[in-house]
Formats: C-alpha cells, sequence, structure tokens
C-alpha cells in the first residue's frame, strides 16, 4: 500500500502507527530502557538524488548509492545512532555496534524488505589510522539513519528510525513523519529535473606527472628484488572552482555517465562529502549468499568496435595483466577460506565500463548465519587490488610513496540490514569535495613488466572519468 499524507490511508496508517509506537513506549516504560522504532513505509516512487537534495542539511551525515544498471536507490539523511572510530579493531567494533543497535530496533514494516528496510550505512579509511590529523572522515563510520528512502525498480520505501523512550512524545513524532511525507510526496514532480550538467573542469592532470613515473620505477626495482610482488600506487588530482562544488549535480552527471558503477556519496556533517564511481564490489550478501570481485588489469576503451575488441584481446592475453589480476583471485579466496566458507571462482570476463575495461573474475560462497558481513569485510580489505602482495610490504611503500592521505580512497563502504545482507564496494574513481575544491584519487597496479608511461596514462584516464562529471 502506497501511503501518502494527503490521502486517507496515511490516516489508517497514522492509527496503526500510533497503536505501535505507543506499545513500544508501554515497553520502554515496563523494562526503563530505551529502543529504536524504526517505520517503513511504501511510498509513490521517487528519486532518492532529489530526496537527498531536499531533506539533507550540511551539518547532518548523509549517504547516497545508487546502481542505476539495477534500478537500485538508496537516499539517508542524519543518524538516530552513529559510531566513529579507528584502529586494529575498527570493524570488530563496528560489527558490536550494530549488533547491539539491531537488539534495540523495534519495526513496523507493511513491506518485503528486499533493497528497501532499514539499514546502516558504512564507511572506512584504508588504512585503520589516518595520519592526517585533519582528515575530514575516521577511520570507521557506522550509523542508522534518521531518514532513508530506497527504490528497486518501481517500488519506493520510506525508512523512519527514531528513538523511543519514556519521555517521547509519540504525536509529535508522527507529526514529524508526516511533515517529512508531505515534502518527499512534493518532490515526485521534480524527479525530472537533473538534467546533465556541463562539467568545469577537463584535462587537467596529476600535479607532478614525473613523481609518479619515479615511483613506478622504485616500487619495480622492489618487485625485481623479491620484497614484492605487486603495489598498488595512487596519484591525487587537487582542482578548484570558482564557486562551491555542487554534489547533487556531480552525483547526477556520474550516474549518467557511469551507468555500470557503483555512484556513491558520504557527507560527514561537517561539510565534506567523499564522492565517486566505482566498479568494484567488495562483498554483496542476500540471503547467505555472497558474491565479490576480482577486479584488476585494465585497458582503455576504444573508439571504434574493432579498436575496442583489439584493447580487449590485448588485456585478456596480456601475461603483466592475467598475473596482476591472478594475485587478487588468489588473495579473496585464501581470506574466505581462512573463514571457513568455500569459494566458487566463476569464469573470468571483462567488465566493460563507459572509459575502461577490466578482467573481472566473480567469486561466490556460501555464508553460514553466524559470520557476520564486517567480518568478511575486514579479511577482504584491502585486496591486492587496491593494495599489494604482500600486505605488510605494500602498506609501507604506498605510505613512502604516496605524499597524501588515503583516507576513504580505495576502502570499503557500503550498507548491512537488519537480517545480515549486505554490499560493500572499494571507494575507487573516487573524489573529497570540500566547498570549491575536490581532491581526486586513482591507482594502478604495479607488477613485474609495468610501464610507468602506461601506467601514468592509466590513473589520467580514470581521473578524467571522475573530473568530467564535477560541476
Ligand atoms: C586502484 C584502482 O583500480 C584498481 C581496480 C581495477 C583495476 C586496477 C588496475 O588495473 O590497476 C586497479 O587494481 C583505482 O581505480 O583507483
Amino acid at each position: 500500500m502506497t501511503v501518502s499524507s494527503c490521502n486517507a490511508d496515511f490516516f489508517v496508517y497514522n492509527k496503526e502507527l500510533y497503536r505501535f509506537l505507543l506499545a513500544v513506549q508501554q515497553n520502554c516504560i515496563k523494562n526503563n530502557y530505551t529502543q529504536i522504532a524504526s517505520l517503513a513505509l511504501d511510498i509513490d516512487w521517487v528519486d532518492p538524488l532529489v530526496v537527498l537534495d531536499k531533506l539533507a542539511q550540511p551539518n547532518q551525515v548523509s549517504f547516497y548509492w545508487e546502481k542505476k544498471g539495477q534500478k537500485e536507490a538508496l537516499a539517508a539523511v542524519d543518524a538516530v545512532a552513529k559510531i566513529e572510530l579507528a584502529g586494529k579493531d575498527r570493524f570488530a567494533k563496528s560489527e558490536e555496534f550494530i549488533k547491539e543497535c539491531v537488539q534495540n530496533i523495534t519495526s513496523f514494516s507493511r513491506t518485503n524488505q528486499a533493497f528497501l528496510g532499514t539499514r546502516f550505512l558504512c564507511s572506512f579509511s584504508f588504512f585503520d589510522q589516518n595520519t592526517q590529523p585533519d582528515y575530514p572522515f575516521s577511520a570507521a563510520t557506522v550509523f542508522l539513519p534518521r531518514w532513508q528512502v530506497a527504490v528497486k525498480n518501481e517500488r519506493c520505501v520510506l525508512v523512519f528510525n527514531t528513538i523511543i523512550n519514556t519521555d517521547t512524545n509519540i504525536p509529535r513524532i508522527l507529526q514529524s513523519l508526516s511533515q517529512k511525507l508531505e515534502i518527499i510526496n512534493s518532490l515526485e514532480s521534480n524527479s525530472q529535473t537533473l538534467d546533465y550538467s556541463l562539467p568545469k573542469f577537463s584535462n587537467q592532470s596529476i600535479a607532478n606527472p614525473q613523481n609518479f613515473k619515479s615511483s613506478v620505477l622504485s616500487a619495480l626495482e622492489k618487485i625485481e628484488s623479491k620484497d614484492l610482488t605487486k603495489v598498488v600506487l595512487a596519484d591525487i588530482l587537487d582542482v578548484r572552482s570558482n564557486g562551491h562544488l555542487n554534489v547533487i549535480k556531480s552525483l547526477n552527471n556520474l550516474r549518467q555517465l557511469h551507468p555500470n558503477c557503483y555512484v556513491f556519496s558520504h557527507s560527514n556533517g561537517k561539510g565534506q562529502n567523499f564522492i565517486g564511481a566505482s566498479p568494484e564490489r567488495l562483498i554483496n550478501i542476500q540471503e547467505q549468499h555472497l558474491m565479490t570481485d576480482a577486479l584488476a588489469g585494465s585497458a582503455p576503451r576504444g573508439k571504434t568496435p574493432g579498436e575496442d575488441a583489439a584493447h580487449a584481446s590485448r588485456l585478456l592475453n596480456s601475461y603483466k595483466e592475467r598475473h596482476e589480476h591472478s594475485l587478487v583471485i588468489d588473495f579473496i579466496t585464501q581470506r574466505l577460506s581462512r573463514l571457513g566458507l568455500l569459494p566458487q571462482v566463476l569464469a573470468p570476463r571483462l567488465r566493460q565500463l563507459s572509459n575502461i575495461q577490466h578482467l573481472w573474475t566473480p567469486i561466490s560462497a556460501l555464508v553460514p548465519a553466524d559470520v557476520h558481513p564486517l567480518k568478511i569485510v575486514a579479511q577482504l580489505h584491502p585486496t591486492p587490488a587496491v593494495g599489494g602482495t604482500s600486505q605488510e610490504v605494500a602498506y609501507r611503500e604506498i605510505r613512502r610513496f604516496e605524499r597524501f592521505e588515503r583516507g576513504l580512497y580505495a576502502a570499503p563502504l557500503g550498507w548491512v540490514d537488519l537480517e545480515g545482507n549486505c554490499e560493500f564496494i572499494v571507494g575507487i574513481r573516487s573524489a573529497l569535495i570540500d566547498g570549491d575544491r575536490a581532491r581526486l584519487y586513482a591507482g594502478v597496479g604495479i607488477v613485474a613488466g609495468s610501464d610507468p608511461d602506461r601506467e601514468l596514462a592509466e590513473v589520467q584516464l580514470k581521473l578524467q572519468a571522475l573530473l568530467k562529471a564535477l560541476v
């Protein structure tokens, strides 16, 4: 049933919701505790990006996630519960936080929840501690949003999470829900208003290409001396606009330019946003069925079908690219096995994006009910698609060569629902937006046989894809 604040259904629901919330409150009084009530309501279809634009305030955390190809999108605004941490046990502590919250959630739902239900939004940084003291995101952030609007195909669900305790004014809570519904309903007609906006920047390059190439050369020496098999080196591109960058328009551009990628944005509630369009899924778990991707090894797309096929064939047959790729498969299968899972490696294929193509091997496994998604994230991050082999030496080299904080770049970003379904991506092809400034990140895998000029060209190609979307 679709709920609208201005039709009779809402008042029918209103009564039901009122009784539900009162019952939750009675329990709180009886047991002297606080609960989180999670209300999920079907609403008329609305574009979650428009919802984000309308509801998110600069001083509130928010999260946006879209898989255009799968007709899935989600906007989450403000938090009723949030944790920010750092350190080696950040995944374990985040898991504990989620489990504790889940125990305190009472749900009111009339919907079938697949992708649409209550979720925790999570971001992690590449390293377990940030070394740049003023880096604007914590090494781990997990929050349960106050407002969440999710769409899948033609369905749209609003989730409202709210704290209930002995003092909560229930009619006021319902009033606040009714007001939000009214705002969201009024947006419906606006969903087509976001057109492609012309980019502000083009053809800018990383500040010091020579430095990047000499880092690649030094990494190759390390690889030759057998200290290291692979390291992923990234670089940044800093740009400045003559006005505030528009995150919503940039996201809208990203989803149009990269419909096969995960388009995301995470705001820290202090004015900074981390946004991007990543092709790389870290894990997806649906009803205990896990899918993950080995994604590494790249070639450009061709301008003609013939040129494109030639690039693809070169990629598929290159010893160097396949070696770079197989290190990721080996790592993922080993790490999943460590958790007692039985990974199945599916047939290798190409992941073709608008500007670049990658070697791609999906890997599946069944996950026992007692293995939390964040345990798997902790095992898999960082795969050699963004870190290297061995991990310890790669970490050291990354810290040595890269003169910037990776922060959320190349790190897990995603959601976990109340049933343990989840999806995490790797935050590559991303940018940190701060007012009129943006810092763009992209990296490449270096293995024996890598050529500094070609690796530089690949970094530039990846950066341009993002740059073209920024407005
Ligand atoms: C680290 C990045 O890409 C990784 C993912 C796919 C292909 C890659 C490559 O071929 O180098 C990288 O391992 C990035 O885009 O920043």
